[in-house]
């Protein structure tokens, strides 16, 4: 049943909410969404209005049909089916244009925002593809849905795929932003770039969409995207070269896609680096994978060409690598992969370059609360590869700056023993991204000597400082309730700690390595581990050292209960264990060095 005033634009329809989701329940609310003004010829008159002001952005009778660069084809003379990029196209035209209108969203909210130098750092896409583990570079895609596919994975969380296509080796991770038939969003654009946050050699970040309009270029840049897609086909020569200059004037170089002959001498002739080839027409969805072995010749050697969807085993690319094909994009595959990783691999052939031998890393020692030179001489010839000193006035094993620069010579002057060479870099590792706080965790242990860190405690980030140049501190440890972004004010790596349940504990790009330990430090009391495995489960790129009553007797069987998670903590940290009746035990602190280094081999 459906009512409807006379006059004014109020209209009511009943309809029963088993039936609300249906296609007829979402074009009624469609309808109810669109109504405009107070009175229904207001209403009919502001509709009227908007179609005009679609018609002239480009889908009108009398403009360019979008095909072949709108090469002269119009509405009005060829009056066949929109073709589905018309209708994304279109689609996209209407939401950018009331996207643009949102006080906070205008273009001169996003200008007002680039100005201020807040868009995410970004990386050379050209530069980042050029970089591999494979013989083929991958550009693995971010796809939840498809206009031929329909549903491909639309559960999967954007942030969390990127980190397993980084991992995976991956040169660019695409992100489709488009909403209605790609299930994308600006947002995921955004999570994508965050989740690389702080990882050695991240993947470039390509914004996929059907870019028509400098707004949306902006837009990416400032979500973190290091490059954008312009598809030759929907843009007519003038706007295509326009937005192509004005993402370089972003520091971006787009990815051109082309799809026949004629569109990829355009491509060319605008001086694109990096040419996508389509296999799949975008206008029937027929996929043809020689579509880019057929247009190799056009380019020059210095062109970095693309081959773009349909891209689903081995032998898919097997002819790509002999034609000079500097990379493959995949969508549909990685996003049905059980382990993006494993499929990489068997796509792309493993990596040329051996694989890293992973070695058990040698747990890192603390020896925390130090007080005297011969102390910290002692912990140094033991084997530890840390030495701290408390310099947080009031508390008890807080050292006076005179020791604490006699504690400060002693560790510079005494060599470690026991260390094992750490493993040679080898060239992957230029190529690779790897996790945050695997790379971070590496800053913790030298060779030649132990390092001096200072723990501070809710003090001035001056002070922190001045003591960091006084007494040459290695390590700023911090205790209190610090924030996090300290962590990039302080010129030396941060040890920052965290409890059981603070939030920010995995935060990449802040503090290199977190503490988990008791509230105020020192006190000797346990952590329960049920607890330390919940944190680390959450998280397995996570590295933590731990403390917490941890003692020469005990530390063993804390770190071998901690079973799988056990390989996440990467350091212990020790003070009331290796005092005895108040003071330092030299014993002590030998037998817990001992005892840390033996639960993993030395
Ligand atoms: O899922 P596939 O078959 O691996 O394809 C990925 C990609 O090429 C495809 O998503 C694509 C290529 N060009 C586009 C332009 C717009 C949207 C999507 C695309």
């Amino acid at each position: 049943m459906g009512v409807r005033h006379k006059e004014l634009v109020v209209e009511g329809v009943q309809f029963h909410p088993e039936s609300i989701l249906t296609a007829e329940g979402r074009a009624m609310f469609k309808n109810f969404l669109t109504m405009q003004g107070g009175t229904w010829k207001e209403n009919k008159n502001l509709q009227a209005e908007r179609a005009t002001c679609v018609n002239v952005n480009g889908i009108g009778k009398d403009s360019k049909i979008l095909v072949a660069n709108g090469a002269s084809k119009t509405a009005s003379n060829e009056q066949k089916k929109p073709s589905i990029l018309d209708e994304i196209f279109a689609h996209r035209r209407t939401a950018v244009e009331a996207q643009k209108q949102i006080p906070s969203q205008r273009l001169s909210d996003l200008q007002a925002s680039y100005n201020l130098n807040i868009a995410p750092p970004q990386i050379s896409f050209p530069e980042r593809l050029r970089k591999s583990r494979y013989s083929l570079s991958l550009m693995a895609e971010i796809k939840r849905a498809s206009p031929s596919k329909g549903n491909i994975a639309p559960h999967i969380c954007a942030a969390e795929q990127a980190r397993k296509y980084a991992l995976a080796g991956a040169s660019v991770i695409s992100v489709l932003t488009e909403p209605k038939w790609f299930k994308g969003s600006v947002e995921d654009l955004r999570a994508v770039r965050q989740s690389l946050d702080g990882m050695p050699n991240r993947p470039a970040v390509l914004r996929k969409e059907f870019v028509f309009d400098e707004y949306q270029i902006l837009e990416g840049r400032l979500a973190g995207c290091d490059s954008v897609l312009l598809i030759v086909k929907m843009l007519d020569e003038a706007t295509l070269k326009r937005l192509y200059f004005f993402s370089k004037s972003l520091g971006m170089e787009p990815l051109v896609e082309v799809n026949t002959a004629d569109e990829i001498e355009i491509a060319v002739q605008l001086g694109a680096q990096v040419i996508g080839v389509n296999n799949r027409d975008l206008t029937t969805f027929k996929v043809d994978l020689e579509t880019t072995s057929r247009l190799m010749h056009k380019v020059s050697k210095e062109t970095l060409v693309c081959a773009l969807s349909g891209i689903a085993g081995a032998n898919d690319v097997k002819s790509y690598q002999s034609q000079g094909v500097g990379a493959v994009l995949v969508g549909e595959a990685l996003m049905r992969a059980e382990r993006p990783d494993e499929f990489a691999n068997r796509l792309l052939g493993s990596s040329q370059l051996t694989e890293h031998v992973h070695e058990r890393q040698n747990i890192l020692v603390k020896i925390c609360g130090t007080r005297t030179p011969e102390a910290a001489k002692v912990a140094a010839e033991a084997g530890a590869d840390m030495i701290g000193i408390i310099l947080v006035e009031g508390r008890k094993r807080c050292v006076s700056t005179e020791t604490a620069l006699a504690i400060a010579e002693a560790v510079r002057t005494t060599s470690k023993s026991g260390t094992k060479r750490s493993p040679v870099l080898n060239s992957e590792g230029s190529v690779k991204s790897s996790q945050y706080f695997e790379h971070t965790s590496k800053f913790f242990c030298r060779e030649d000597r132990a390092l001096l860190v200072g723990v501070f405690q809710n003090q001035p980030l001056s002070y922190i400082i001045g003591q960091v140049k006084l007494l040459n501190l290695d390590v700023v440890q911090l205790h209190g309730s610090e924030p996090i972004e300290w962590a990039t004010l302080i010129p030396v790596p941060v040890i920052r700690r965290f409890g059981l349940d603070d939030e920010g504990i995995g935060r990449r790009g802040y503090h290199a390595l977190p503490l988990l330990d008791s509230a105020s430090g020192g006190t000797g009391q346990r952590l329960d581990a049920s607890a330390i495995k919940s944190v680390l489960r959450l998280d397995e790129g996570l590295r933590v050292a731990l403390a917490g009553g941890l003692d020469p007797d005990n530390v063993k069987g804390v770190l071998t209960n901690l079973s799988k998670c056990f390989s996440q903590v990467v350091a212990v940290d020790v003070s009331s264990g290796v005092e005895e009746n108040g003071s330092q035990s030299l014993e002590r602190i030998q037998e817990f060095v001992k005892a840390a280094k033996d639960t993993r081999g030395r």
